[in-house]
């Protein structure tokens, strides 16, 4: 092994410590907490873990956590109505829907329900147009966390060819338009792209969001290139992330583990844009350069 191991855990727990120390000048100024509100639809265990290791992150920064248990069989219109009570409560600065939703349940008429000032997820149309435009709005936590991570191993990013698999709507699409934005030449790939393995071998910096265990090789990766494993699969060998971690880590010059890589970041990130809103919507201004 050569790579560089990238501690998202410690990044992520240096985040964090940053944003408790703003939010402590937050409430001095604003006489409350910032709020995050998370609702979760059902008992789905890996998704109470993590809402509960949210909860914990957010009293830990000195916020406010208001958790919202629904049962799975709960009406569309039940949720959102709840939506739209956090929407007009003034305590909340960002709520946040865990996904996937039932299939009883239209995802996108729900996450279009969240107020985009209120939308810490980044998910609402409007700040998908914000960021693709160069306008102000909140940015999906994980491509965030990815950037932020890239930008402490790499410093500069402009120019440097990244290839991101996958597209979807919360990493894939938001990764391509931060990298875009920090000047890199941008490829994004998916189920359909030929030769995947030659896509990936032109990057300096590879980012893979499929959902697919191990499924990038070693051999694809150019030597000395920086990997970013978005991957989150739970398999008989415990937690995997997309790379085949031990063949990157011998041809790549830095590479984020799973666990312990981007998904501390995550919520991190989660926790600065909560921090942030919480800002905005008391007409308070924050240190951008500290976060
Ligand atoms: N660390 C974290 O905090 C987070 C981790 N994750 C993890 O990241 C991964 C991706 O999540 P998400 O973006 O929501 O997943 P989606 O299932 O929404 O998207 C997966 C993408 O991968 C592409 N893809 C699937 N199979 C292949 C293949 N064989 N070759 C190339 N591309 C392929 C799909 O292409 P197509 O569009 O053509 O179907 C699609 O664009 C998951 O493991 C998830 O658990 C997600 C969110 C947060
Ligand atoms: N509205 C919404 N927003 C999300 O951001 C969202 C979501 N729904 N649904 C589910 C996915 C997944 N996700 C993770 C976040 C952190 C870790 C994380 O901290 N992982 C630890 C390990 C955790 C463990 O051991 O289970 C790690 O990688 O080190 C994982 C996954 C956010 N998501």
């Amino acid at each position: 092994m050569s790579a560089t191991i990238i501690d998202g855990k410690a990044a992520a727990a240096a985040l964090r410590e940053r944003i408790r120390l703003q939010t402590e000048g937050f409430v001095a100024r604003a006489g409350r907490k910032p709020g995050l509100a998370v609702v979760l639809v059902g008992e789905d265990p890996a998704s109470s873990v993590y809402v509960r290791s949210k909860g914990k992150a957010t009293i830990a920064a000195g916020m406010a956590s208001f958790e919202h248990k629904l049962p799975i069989d709960v009406s569309q219109d039940e949720l959102i109505a709840l939506v739209d009570s956090l929407n007009a409560d003034e305590a909340v600065d960002g709520i946040l829907v865990q996904l996937p939703l039932p299939k009883h349940i239209d995802e996108q008429a729900v996450t279009t329900r969240i107020d985009p000032d209120k939308d810490v997820d980044g998910f609402h149309p409007v700040n998908a147009g914000r960021l693709a435009t160069g306008l102000n709005g909140f940015v999906p936590c994980t491509p965030y966390g990815c950037i932020m991570l890239l930008k402490e191993q790499l410093g500069d990013l402009t120019g440097l060819d990244a290839v991101v698999i996958g597209r979807s709507n919360i990493v894939g699409k938001p990764m391509a338009q931060l990298l875009l934005k920090e000047s890199c030449t941008v490829t994004v790939a998916h189920s359909r792209t030929r030769d995947l393995a030659s896509v990936v071998h032109r990057a300096d910096i590879v980012v893979a969001a499929v959902g697919v265990p191990h499924m990038v090789k070693g051999e694809w990766i150019k030597p000395g290139a920086t990997v970013i494993d978005v991957g989150i699969n739970r398999t008989e060998d415990g937690l995997v992330g997309d790379v085949d971690f031990a063949g990157a880590a011998s041809v790549a010059g830095a590479i984020t583990p799973v666990p312990g890589g981007v998904g501390p970041m995550t919520i991190a990130v989660l926790l600065r844009n909560t921090l942030i809103s919480a800002h905005r919507r008391a007409g308070v201004a924050y240190d951008k350069d500290a976060l």
